[in-house]
């Protein structure tokens, strides 16, 4: 069995957990909204709803998907599943959160893997955080890490170490301070890959040296405007080659993309994206892509 290492293959199977396991109740999410940093309150009720539309969509690509158990360990950020591991070819690696609110969400992916039998082939250790935002899968021998405020040096290098076997360049790329560390900037706020030839960009966050490589490696840069970076535009997911999800209100995007032979499909994230920060991407872990 080959496990998840692409951001755009035919995905097989994802794990994900429903708004009603992350946010609880109303009462829970107007005492801890502001604990986690969100934009504002999210509306329970709203979010189940977007939720519903956002899943319909995914389980009509998605012939496998399942759900994270409530924790009364975990806060409203499991909502956004893509963070705490982070797949390989191999299996998972558990990670530490660089957001420290969202540490002990690993513990319950690991009781959920290993009840399942899916592979875990390494976890940070000491001092070492990141977060799977910062983890991109530029091909399926390539990994680019993003070095900023949520992934730090001690992770990368024992990411290094631990993806050896399975990566021939591991691309380290700094971060921006940009809205500083209560701010959630992962790497992969700044790209998503679409396609084998295809991305999503925000260039004005991004160092010089990546958007070259990308170009050099034979990317088409779809650029987001900065209205769209803000209302997650930038943050595309994948279900299969060129075939897209995105947050509603990115209609410049959503344009290039269809220009650029991709189909795309779209939910309302006002409750469980944006008021999060976590687009498509981060409410998925997808854990097989088919290979093709
Ligand atoms: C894959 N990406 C970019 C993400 N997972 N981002 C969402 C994380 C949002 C959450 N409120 C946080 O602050 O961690």
């Amino acid at each position: 069995m080959s496990y998840c290492s692409s951001m755009f293959q035919p995905m097989q199977h994802v794990i994900v957990k429903h708004p009603k396991q992350a946010f609880i109740s109303q009462e829970h999410l107007s005492k801890q909204w502001k604990v986690f940093n969100y934009v504002e309150e999210p509306n329970l009720e709203e979010a189940i709803s977007e939720y519903h539309n956002f899943l319909h969509i995914l389980e009509q690509h998605v012939p496998h998907v399942e759900f994270l158990p409530q924790s009364s360990s975990v806060g409203l950020d499991s909502l956004y599943a893509h963070d705490p591991v982070k797949f390989t070819h191999a299996g998972a690696i558990l990670l530490k959160s660089g957001k420290k609110a969202r540490q002990p969400e690993v513990e319950v992916y690991r009781e959920f893997l290993i009840e399942r039998g899916i592979p875990i082939i390494g976890e940070l250790q000491g001092d070492a955080v990141a977060d799977g935002g910062d983890l991109v899968w530029l091909d399926d021998r390539t990994l680019a890490v993003g070095l900023g405020y949520r992934t730090n040096a001690e992770a990368i290098q024992q990411l290094k170490e631990m993806t050896a076997p399975y990566v021939d360049e591991f691309i380290v790329v700094q971060l921006p301070h940009d809205r500083g560390v209560e701010e959630c900037l992962h790497l992969m706020s700044l790209i998503s890959i679409v396609d084998h030839d295809l991305a999503v960009v925000y260039s004005p966050l991004m160092p010089v040296f990546f958007r070259n490589l990308l170009i050099e490696r034979g990317f088409r840069l779809l650029e987001v405007t900065k209205e769209e970076y803000e209302r997650l535009g930038s943050n595309v997911l994948a279900l299969a080659p060129r075939i897209c999800l995105v947050v509603a209100g990115n209609p410049l995007i959503k344009q290039q993309l269809v220009d650029a032979g991709a189909t795309v499909f779209e939910y309302k994230g006002e409750e469980i994206s944006y008021k999060g920060t976590g687009g498509p991407t981060c409410l998925t872990c997808p854990v097989v892509r088919i290979n093709n």
